[in-house]
């Protein structure tokens, strides 16, 4: 935000919570860092309960003491929006708000009073993953998520309204979470075009519109492609290292250029490092006008990056490069299939790892010949139970084809799931394990309800069970 807070440099009161400080049923345990109204800290449950996908939390504190009136009240309003926007707008692209508080301790007299926001913790911020640099399949990763939250958003009636890097929050799993919702605006007008926000945001991340918005009774008028703007430049920025496409060397310079441009006074000027597809879809992100800019809305841009052609490509290449170190090191990947299938889901539509349609346990056995258990041979694995990405492992379309990343199902298994199995197939492609273990056997497993196939198959060098099951006919090659 751009707005500073009251200034308290002479003031030796510490406004800083040390670790082991009680926050209701939380305790501090360090801090993350600060933006211009808030101090995050990460926090866990005191009494051992669960925080829900995690133990940890991220503790907001939104100080109001030493405020003057209209600064204390723009940071209640801050947090209103952020609870407000928390409760009605629940997505699992949107960081999660536990609960709220206040902090009442007269001990710290600069903290005494303030707001404090229990959220879901973030392992990083897109702008520190931007500063050590994402290839194309990364941020086609990213800024699927990020299209995924704002699409739920818009489509909530609510304009995010400081969209940018430092509010793209990345989960240790990788996937994305929107957050910072304290200049959220809900969309009021007649259609539901536009909502009216307190004239402050981040000003590299400003529409043209903005510079010369009239600032009414209600504040500027906000509409979603606000939020299309930002993207753009976030989407510059994660190709052009963290370059922000007009020039200048201050945000004020920079504002400067975007207005010349908006008038038609300079072109747009992007990076050559753009490949041509993210290129194109910031200039339309780019676009001059709110008008303009409204032709592309998040949900459209969502199924662009879903359907881009390098997508494909680049899953090709990935996969060709799989091919290359299969026959390099007559390894037939059972693990290597796990890492490259979790980057496989990573970059799709859909982000499988993040709702996997994981087997499980509960997998329907019902009607199958017999159940064999998932194992992984990568002992950090197998003492995982929080089913990450990393440690996931795909299972084959084809048993007759490599088992590399464009002949997996989008389902994925870890170790211990239990998986109900139709038959074996004595004699599929061979796959030999990370301990050297080879196996030509495959057994033919069910899929959950729901899934695009019924079946598909596991490796037999990735179970230890051998069940009494009868041989399967041999399947008719896919390809
Ligand atoms: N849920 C979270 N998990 C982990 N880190 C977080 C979380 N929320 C915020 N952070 C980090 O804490 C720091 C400050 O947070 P934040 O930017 O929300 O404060 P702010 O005062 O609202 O900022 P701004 O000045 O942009 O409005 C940032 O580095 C951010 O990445």
């Amino acid at each position: 935000m751009v707005s500073i807070p009251a200034d308290t440099s002479d003031d030796d009161r510490t406004d800083v919570l040390p670790p082991g400080y009680r926050l209701g049923r939380w305790e501090v345990t360090g801090q993350i860092g600060s933006g211009g109204w808030a101090t995050v800290y990460a926090g866990r449950p005191v009494d051992g309960t669960d925080a829900g996908e995690g133990e940890e939390v991220a503790l907001k504190i939104l100080p109001t003491a030493g405020l003057g009136p209209s600064q204390a009240r723009k940071v209640a309003d801050t947090a209103r929006r952020e609870v407000e926007l928390g409760r009605r707008t629940g997505h699992p692209r949107l960081i999660r708000l536990l609960e709220s508080l206040v902090l009442s301790d007269p001990r710290y007299p600069l903290l005494d009073g303030a707001i404090v926001l229990v959220m879901e913790r973030a392992a990083d911020s897109l702008r520190t993953l931007l500063a050590a640099g994402v290839s194309e399949d990364e941020a086609a990763g990213l800024f699927t998520g990020i299209c995924e939250g704002l699409a739920h958003l818009h489509r909530s009636g609510w304009v995010h309204g400081d969209l940018k890097p430092d509010n793209v929050l990345v989960m240790a799993d990788g996937s994305v979470r929107l957050s910072d919702f304290g200049l959220a605006t809900e969309l009021t007008g007649t259609h539901g075009t536009h909502g009216y926000a307190p004239p402050m945001g981040t000003l590299d991340y400003l529409p043209p519109e903005r510079w010369k918005a009239p600032l009414g009774e209600h504040g500027v008028k906000v509409r979603p492609s606000a939020d299309i703007w930002a993207l753009g430049i976030m989407i510059h920025e994660a190709f052009a290292h963290g370059a922000a496409p007009f020039p200048g060397a201050t945000p004020a310079a920079r504002g400067a250029a975007v207005q010349e441009y908006a008038e038609g006074r300079a072109p747009l000027r992007l990076s050559g490092e753009l490949p041509p597809f993210w290129r194109e879809l910031a200039a339309d992100c780019l676009a001059p006008t709110h008008a303009e800019r409204g032709a592309h809305t998040a949900e459209s841009l969502l199924a662009r990056i879903n359907g881009r052609p390098d997508g494909t490509a680049s899953a090709a290449g990935a996969a060709i490069r799989r091919r290359r170190w299969l026959v390099r090191s007559t390894v037939l990947a059972a693990a290597g299939c796990g890492a490259a299938a979790a980057i496989w889901s990573y970059a799709l539509p859909g982000n499988a790892h993040d709702h996997p349609a994981a087997v499980g346990s509960t997998g329907s056995a019902s009607q199958s010949a017999g159940s064999i258990r998932v194992f992984n041979i990568e002992q950090s694995c197998r003492q995982r139970n929080d089913r990450s990405p990393q440690c996931s492992l795909g299972l084959a379309i084809d048993p007759l084809q490599p088992y590399t990343i464009d002949n997996v199902v989008p389902t994925r298994v870890w170790h211990g799931d239990v998986l109900p199995v139709d038959c074996r197939l004595p004699k599929g492609i061979p796959i030999i394990d990370e301990a050297g273990t080879e196996s030509a056997q495959w057994f033919r497993v069910r899929l959950p309800e729901g899934s695009r196939r019924t079946t598909a198959w596991l490796p037999a060098v990735r179970t230890q069970d051998r069940p009494a099951v009868p041989e399967c006919p041999r399947p008719t090659p896919l390809r």
